[in-house]
């Protein structure tokens, strides 16, 4: 039994809480910026309704077995609030987040063998305050090892598809380029059925194709077809399904735009490889 404290319970940290508490076996505690009363969670059609723990306020940490960070790429320095609590000399810290630099994002405040970096390909939603939705198959990967493995065994027997990798840069980058075409959702605020529009769904390919390229100069093994693929993917998602960058806009939050289309420039202009297109989205969105 692990003792499990998870910052940020939102629309992932909500699915992994409900995946956690029905699964059973760990005391589990959120870390909440805000009072959370009782969620109600759909994990794909199994409703899980939970009142759970919840510390409010950092001082009330103490050190966990995992720390799993659920919060957005942007709110890191909120995040690492809770740590001087929670993160003792044996706490592993999980980042569940989108993008490539899971463990840069963290090191003003851990060692890097404290950090397990997770690809979460998890598609959910928060659609009223304490409601949160699992909208299609989740999938975590992370990096081979002893930490690796722990981390799958918090999971084991779960609904959730939880691996290691030997080759964790593939993961992330292949999840990037899945991300790269969603900044069309927040651009024009559409959910994900506007990618059976054509034209949007070649420059749907075009965004994964720029990132397939950079993620292959960093490294990763990407096939050729990963673009058609991320397409049908996104075409055969519910066309209501919104993705957390358009969630972010759509609510006036701030985003993820540079863990997300600007790590895909970024990242090229090291390779000096051009992402007209992701440069283009990482600008209007940053923009307006
Ligand atoms: N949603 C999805 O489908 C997927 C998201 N991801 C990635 O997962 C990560 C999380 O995304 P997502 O769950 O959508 O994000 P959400 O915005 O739904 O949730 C983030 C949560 O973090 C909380 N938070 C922010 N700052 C703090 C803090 N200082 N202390 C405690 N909690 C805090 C927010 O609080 P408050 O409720 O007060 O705003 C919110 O509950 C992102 O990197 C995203 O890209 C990956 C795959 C799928
Ligand atoms: C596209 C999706 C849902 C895939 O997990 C995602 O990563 C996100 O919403 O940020």
């Amino acid at each position: 039994m692990a003792f499990i404290a998870l910052i940020g319970p939102g629309a992932v940290g909500g699915v992994i809480s409900a995946t956690l508490t029905a699964r059973g076996g760990h005391v589990l505690t959120l870390c909440a910026r805000r009072a959370v009363g009782e969620l109600d969670v759909d994990l794909l059609g199994r409703p899980v309704r939970f009142a759970p723990a919840v510390f409010t306020d950092p001082a009330q940490g103490r050190p966990a077995d995992w720390v799993l960070v659920c919060t957005k790429a942007y709110d890191c320095a909120g995040a690492a609030t809770w740590f001087p609590g929670l993160v003792g000399p044996q706490t592993r810290v999980a980042i569940l987040q989108n993008g490539v630099e899971h463990r840069e994002r963290f090191a003003a405040w851990l060692p890097a063998e404290q950090i397990l970096p997770v690809m979460v390909d998890i598609p959910a939603e928060r659609p009223a305050p304490g409601r949160i939705a699992q909208r299609g198959a989740g999938k975590m990967i992370v990096p081979a090892g002893v930490a690796g493995a722990e981390f799958v065994g918090l999971f084991a027997g779960s609904h959730l598809d939880v691996a290691t990798t030997p080759d964790f840069t593939s993961a992330v980058w292949r999840k990037l380029c899945l991300n790269a075409p969603g900044a069309i959702n927040a651009l024009l605020l559409k959910p994900a059925g506007v990618f059976r529009d054509n034209a949007v769904g070649e420059l749907a390919k075009a965004m994964a194709r720029e990132c397939l390229l950079v993620g292959r100069a960093e490294g990763a093994v990407l096939e050729d077809d990963l673009p058609e693929k991320i397409l049908a993917n996104c075409r055969a998602a519910p066309p209501d399904s919104m993705n957390s960058l358009h969630a972010d806009r759509a609510a006036g939050r701030p985003m993820e735009v540079d863990a997300r289309n600007g790590a895909v420039v970024r990242f090229g202009r090291k390779h000096g490889i051009a992402t007209p297109l992701n440069e283009m989205a990482a600008t209007l969105l940053a923009a307006g």
